[in-house]
């Protein structure tokens, strides 16, 4: 079937009362971001529903970006005809005739905006019914639940039929929750969190640690590869790289074994709320869940959160390893955690850290370090990259797969 249109219905936006309109504002904007590459389509978002119409563009590739676009309860492919009863008719037939399986039910349901139009909507009902089932032999007119429901709209400008109704990310638009720092390192979990939280409307902009030569350039780019997977629910995302490698250094020498991790995790925050606070965004992410490492206790991160007042939120917090690698799966970030480039903090991690820091003692041994200087310093030393959807920041140096042969 060649599609003219797809209708986009919106999620939570219609329960938003005074808020609808910069809603759907932002969703236009997130919708249109994310559909760049194909110059054809006109996009309209309008009140109650967004039309994207195709003017030749793929159906299934601009279904497959719109899908992943937050505040999108569900969108269905639509045909465009004429005004005329013949044309409707066979259109209707055909559509049906596509999805029909042996036992296929279905039934007609028009609506009707052009009150001038030669038919009322019982009349049509009646008539593409009873044309359908003269032309797909084998089908039935099911009223409840049926199988496939064809929505004829007569619409002023046209006759509008659709049949499918395709499941949407859900959530709120990118944009619409304010704007967070995350905590990105390459690992399983942030990535996640970094979906979940953009999944409630929050626009992200991405921190990264790297201690070079400690970790290599392949881990800066995983990460920054990551970003550009991520991006792709969202729009560009801006990745700053925070070089850490001073701190940690000055840590090892200074700090006794047992709170190596407690003292690094508090100067990460504390860098990670600076950063925060200069680009006035009003929270942090990370992806810690409750119980995977010595690093995720109750006690730990009290600890380590004692370094900020601003929100630290967590979205994983209690989510099993399993279920966080199934979304990772989905989101297409697995593949890409998993390859094997060393994480700032893995290699930093003594082989006992504290599960349960006390916090007078993590502000106590934090005197042994020039905290303030080096919080400066890492500041002033960050760098920042505007990463687009589906960026390639890997494949684009030539040893990173041939180390892993
Ligand atoms: N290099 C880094 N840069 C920025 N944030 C980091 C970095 N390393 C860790 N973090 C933050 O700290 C959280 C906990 O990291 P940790 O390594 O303890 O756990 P993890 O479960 O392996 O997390 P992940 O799978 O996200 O790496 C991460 O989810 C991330 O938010």
């Amino acid at each position: 079937m060649k599609y003219s249109e797809i209708m986009v219905r919106y999620g939570e936006l219609s329960t938003k009362g005074k808020n609808r309109k910069d809603f759907i504002r932002q969703l236009g904007k997130n919708v249109r971001q994310s559909l760049q590459e194909f110059p054809n389509l006109e996009i309209k978002a309008q009140h109650d529903r967004l039309h994207v119409t195709l003017n030749g563009e793929s159906s299934s590739a601009v279904i497959e970006r719109l899908s992943g676009v937050f505040g999108i309860e569900n969108l269905s492919p639509s045909v465009k005809v004429a005004k005329d009863i013949e044309t409707i008719k066979e259109t209707a037939a055909a559509m049906v005739k596509e999805q029909f399986k042996t036992g296929t039910t279905f039934k007609i349901n028009t609506r009707r905006q052009d009150h001038d139009f030669e038919f009322d909507t019982n009349q049509l009902n009646d008539m593409l019914g009873g044309y359908v089932l003269e032309h797909v032999p084998g089908i039935e007119v099911k009223m409840k639940k049926p199988d496939i429901t064809l929505r004829v709209e007569i619409r002023l400008n046209g006759v509008y039929l659709t049949s499918e109704i395709i499941p949407g990310a859900g959530g709120l638009p990118v944009g619409t929750g304010g704007r967070a720092v995350m905590m990105l390192s390459g690992g399983i979990d942030s990535p996640v969190a970094s979906y979940l939280a953009m999944k409630r409307g929050v626009k992200l902009d991405m921190v990264h640690f790297f201690s070079p030569p400690y970790t290599s350039e392949q881990a800066l780019a995983k990460a920054e590869e990551l970003t550009g997977k991520i991006a792709t629910f969202g729009g560009n995302i801006q990745f700053i790289q925070v070089p850490f490698r001073k701190i940690q250094e000055e840590i090892k020498e200074k700090v006794p074994e047992g709170y190596l991790m407690t003292i690094q995790r508090r100067m990460m925050l504390r860098i990670t709320a600076a950063i925060a606070e200069s680009r006035h965004t009003k929270g942090i992410f990370t992806g810690e869940a409750l119980g995977q490492v010595a690093s995720q206790t109750l006690e730990s991160m009290m600890a380590i959160n004692d370094v900020t007042t601003l929100p630290v939120l967590r979205p994983l917090v209690s989510m099993d390893k399993e279920e966080i690698i199934r979304i990772a799966e989905k989101i297409g970030t697995y593949d890409l955690s998993i390859l094997p480039f060393e994480d700032c903090c893995t290699i930093f991690t003594p082989p006992a850290p504290k599960t349960r820091p006390a916090l007078d003692k993590s502000r106590n041994f934090e005197k042994l370090i020039d905290v303030d200087g080096l919080v400066k310093e890492a500041v002033e030393g960050i760098k920042i990259v505007d990463v687009k959807p589906n960026e390639k920041f890997l494949n684009q140096q030539s040893d990173v797969f041939a180390e892993l042969l």
